[in-house]
């Protein structure tokens, strides 16, 4: 396996234009993100976190700067060569779940599974073992438009963990949920880390940020603060049936 960053830019910078004035969102952004790494992003509103992590996933083209992924340049890729890195390589959770309405849930989340080439039962079993996860074992023959949003953004994240991504980004992928959904993906989160997953999570919440074990701070779209999280301060899972309450 390459030693290579599986993330890594160079003085990044993206730069708006709003009516022909430019907003500067990041400003020169160096960031190496090794593998199996948890790292989360954090900071203020506006402070360029959904910027950042939308050029990392080719959705956003950058001002200037690099994009490195696992030794490749990347930030000069085509649009179609984004889709297909996206497809094979990229897990992606933002506000747009994207997910196929007349689709089923159960299909939404083998889709990518079958693309990256799993066979029809690899992508099954990964799909039950995502959803039973999730709390969404019972709503794999729904369509997703029946599902609340809190119910669709975890199907998103099903959906991005399907085809096993070298990187999970996801941004505020807790944003819609109560404590109990919350305490679900985070025990997903933190099960495929210990597996080897390398994940980037933009969020808000401290204790959400606490599970990774890297935490950076965004302000005026630099980064102002970046440190390993001491294990102890790492808050522990709890089981089902523990109540858990990570917001409020
Ligand atoms: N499409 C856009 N056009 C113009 N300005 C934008 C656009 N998207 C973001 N911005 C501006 O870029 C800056 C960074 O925004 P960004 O959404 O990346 O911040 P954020 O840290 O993710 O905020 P939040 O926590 O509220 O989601 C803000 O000043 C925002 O207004």
């Amino acid at each position: 396996m390459s030693n290579d960053p599986v993330v890594r830019t160079v003085n990044l910078v993206k730069i708006y234009q709003n009516g022909g004035v430019p907003v500067p969102a990041v400003r020169g952004i160096d960031l190496s993100v090794e593998p199996g790494s948890f790292t989360a992003i954090t900071g203020p509103s506006g402070s360029g976190k959904s910027t950042l992590v939308h050029m990392l996933g080719g959705l956003d083209p950058r001002t200037s700067g690099e994009i490195w992924m696992s030794g490749k340049r990347v930030d000069t890729l085509s649009e179609s060569a984004w889709a297909l890195l996206r497809r094979e390589r990229i897990g992606l959770v933002f506000q747009f779940f994207n997910l196929i309405g007349n689709m089923t849930v159960a299909d939404n989340v083998e889709l990518p599974a079958l693309l990256a080439g799993a066979t029809p039962r690899e992508a099954r079993e990964r799909r039950e073992y995502l959803l039973g996860e999730l709390g969404l074992a019972d709503r794999a023959d729904d369509s997703p438009t029946r599902l609340a949003g809190g119910e669709q953004q975890r199907v998103a994240l099903a959906r991005a963990l399907a085809n096993r991504p070298s990187l999970l980004l996801a941004d505020e992928p807790t944003g819609n949920l109560d404590s109990r959904n919350t305490r679900d993906v985070l025990r997903l989160l933190s099960q495929v880390h210990k597996d080897g997953q390398t994940i980037i999570m933009v969020t808000h919440d401290a204790r959400v940020a606490s599970l990774a074990d890297r935490l950076v701070t965004l302000l005026d779209g630099q980064i102002v603060d970046d440190g390993s999280i001491p294990a102890p301060r790492r808050r522990p899972l709890g089981r089902a049936g523990d109540v858990i309450e990570l917001h409020g």
